[in-house]
């Protein structure tokens, strides 16, 4: 099964595109951003260490009904200063495991239901390196940082909410910059024919017509044969796993080195 990521920055449309692969292309899809809502919902584990944490510096952290405000402790760990990195490293700490776990349990289901791909919808998929487990990349890229900005807001006001062009700002600064995403997809997955730049500057039938794309490249390299010997035979599945793991964390490696020489 090809586990094909899917990142990009804030509000570049990695949901739009998700909702477009499951619903055109009828591709299961393992969204990230819902997984990590799940894991710090009242009772869990994260969302206790949450509280222990963040609480006794702030106060509105929670609602009246006892769950998250989300938006209170956005304000929290978004931002580049030294003091919301902090948060935001605590924050990560406490949900980026918990979303591990619950991501490759998704991913073993979809494996056994035998789906001939799955989509890791991941925001920080190149941040947090979990490119790694991927087969193959997509990267949804906006490359006007105003339209970014745009539609941020204009999500944000369609649920009501009341964020500000500087809390968008503080959310894409939290982010790695867009150029290093460009430049890891070109030299870590383009080059071995494994990465897609999808661009979504434009409105979203382009953006329907460039997944088509992608998904005909996709089909096209895996034959059926390929497929259900890799559903027959795990060892074949895990050999392959293990190859294109190994090739790209020596691909990974290269790349960091090469960028640490020439700083
Ligand atoms: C801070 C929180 C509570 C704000 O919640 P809110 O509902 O306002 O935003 P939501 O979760 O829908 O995220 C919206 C977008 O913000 C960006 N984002 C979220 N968390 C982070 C982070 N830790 N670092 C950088 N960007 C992030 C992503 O692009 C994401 O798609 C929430 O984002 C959170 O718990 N973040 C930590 C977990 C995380 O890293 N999630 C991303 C997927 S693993
Ligand atoms: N091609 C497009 N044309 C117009 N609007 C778009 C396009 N793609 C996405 N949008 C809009 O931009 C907003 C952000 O898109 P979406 O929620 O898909 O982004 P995302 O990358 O999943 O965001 P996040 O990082 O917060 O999860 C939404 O309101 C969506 O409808």
């Amino acid at each position: 099964m090809l586990i094909l990521g899917l990142t990009g920055s804030i509000a570049s449309g990695k949901s739009t595109a998700s909702r477009i692969l499951s619903t055109t292309h009828s591709l299961p899809i393992i969204d990230a951003d819902v997984l990590a809502r799940r894991v710090v919902e009242p009772g869990t584990t994260g969302f206790e260490r949450i509280k222990d944490y963040f609480l006794p510096t702030t106060p509105d952290l929670l609602n009246a009904d006892g769950s998250l405000n989300r938006a209170a402790l956005g304000k929290r760990v978004f931002g580049d200063s030294e003091e919301r990195r902090a948060d935001r490293a605590v924050l990560n700490r406490i949900v980026h495991p918990a979303v591990r776990r619950e991501m490759m349990k998704a991913i073993f289901w979809n494996w056994i239901k035998g789906h001939w791909a799955v989509v890791l919808d991941v925001p920080l998929l190149l941040e947090a390196g979990l490119d790694a487990v991927c087969g193959e990349v997509v990267l949804i890229d906006v490359s006007d940082e105003e339209l970014q900005i745009g539609r941020i807001l204009g999500r944000d006001k369609e649920i009501g909410g009341t964020m500000t062009r500087e809390d968008a700002r503080r959310r894409i600064q939290s982010q790695m910059p867009r150029k290093e995403k460009v430049g890891i997809m070109e030299e870590v997955w383009k080059k071995r024919n494994r990465g897609y730049i999808v661009e979504n500057d434009s409105g979203k039938e382009e953006l329907e017509k460039r997944l088509a794309e992608v998904v005909d490249t996709l089909q096209a390299k895996r034959s059926k044969t390929w497929t259900w010997l890799m559903l027959l035979i795990p060892f074949l599945t895990l050999g392959t796993s293990i190859w294109v793991l190994a090739t790209t964390w020596w691909t990974k490696r290269t790349y960091y080195r090469k960028k640490a020489k020439s700083a």
